[in-house]
């Protein structure tokens, strides 16, 4: 039984199977005890061909495919739930997230509860192709996030996490994109069990991003969510009408100044 498990959300991203593969297992230090699980929703594209060619190749690699299920977290919790390792990483299957960073997670985890992928370290840079409107949305749905927890990139799907806190977490929302931030928050991991891992967020090469419109709205609804789980909703009702209070009195001064 694998004591290492890769989790790979994937729909339509067959022609990033093979080389993700094959990176994976080329950089992981214990191949023999490592599993890389791909959970797809009924893309029909061929990826589930090209797995079932990867493992007559001898590569451990699965695919979950669900037809009645869709979303990039409950896929990940579908992949968590039926991995067999004690230590488990989440990771896209479009490159982006290097597959050579892969075992520095898992070592990583030996000692720590969570460990969080970051694109916001001096050791790595971002991508100059990424286009700046993905930059200023990322940076302001960071900014929101801030409250809730202390990692440096809390919207970082590239993470590991112990089975164990899998377990512990309840309620996680498996509506959001952001599943990662969801388990640190309900998880309850205090901040001296969690590690950083710097990485370099590469670009999409094949195949299309899933992020829409409808997504951010998925974002800010998980948020409110989160800002209710920890804070209670009593707390964020004060805080708002505070802020409200506020923006009244600005335009108010605003108003006198220009009147
Ligand atoms: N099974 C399944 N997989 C999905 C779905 N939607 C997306 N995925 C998979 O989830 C991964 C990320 O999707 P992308 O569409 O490539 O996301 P992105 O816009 O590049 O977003 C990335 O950057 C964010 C930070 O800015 C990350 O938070 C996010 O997790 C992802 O890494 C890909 O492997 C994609 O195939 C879905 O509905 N079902
Ligand atoms: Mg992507």
């Amino acid at each position: 039984m694998a004591e290492f498990s890769v989790i790979v959300p994937a729909y339509h991203e067959r022609a990033n199977i093979r080389p993700l593969t094959t990176r994976l297992f080329a950089a992981v230090d214990e191949p023999k005890d490592t599993e890389l699980i791909f959970v797809d929703d009924n893309s029909r594209d061929g990826s589930v061909e090209e797995v079932e060619q990867l493992k007559a190749e001898g590569y451990n690699v699965d695919i979950i495919v669900r037809t009645k299920e869709r979303g990039l977290s409950s896929a990940v919790i579908r992949g968590f739930t039926d991995a067999h390792g004690k230590y488990l990483v989440c990771m896209d299957a479009d490159l982006q997230h290097p597959p050579e960073r892969v075992p520095a997670f898992f070592h990583a985890l030996k000692s720590n509860a969570f460990v969080l992928g970051t694109r916001y370290s001096p050791e790595v840079s971002m991508d100059k192709d990424w286009p700046l409107i993905r930059r200023v949305i990322s940076a302001g749905a960071r900014m929101l996030a801030r409250p809730l927890t202390t990692v440096s990139d809390p919207m970082s799907g590239f993470f590991g996490i112990q089975k164990d806190y899998v377990v512990k977490a309840k309620n996680v929302n498996a509506q959001g994109f952001k599943i990662a931030l969801d388990l640190l928050v309900k998880a309850e991991i205090p901040s001296s069990m969690i590690a950083e891992v710097p990485f370099s967020f590469g670009v999409r090469t094949v195949g299309e991003s899933k992020l829409t419109g409808k997504v951010m709205v998925y974002y800010l609804d998980q948020l409110k969510e989160l800002y209710v789980y920890k804070f209670g909703a009593v707390t964020c009702v004060l805080v708002l009408l505070v802020l409200a209070a506020l923006a009244v009195i600005a335009l108010w001064y605003l108003a006198s100044l220009v009147l």
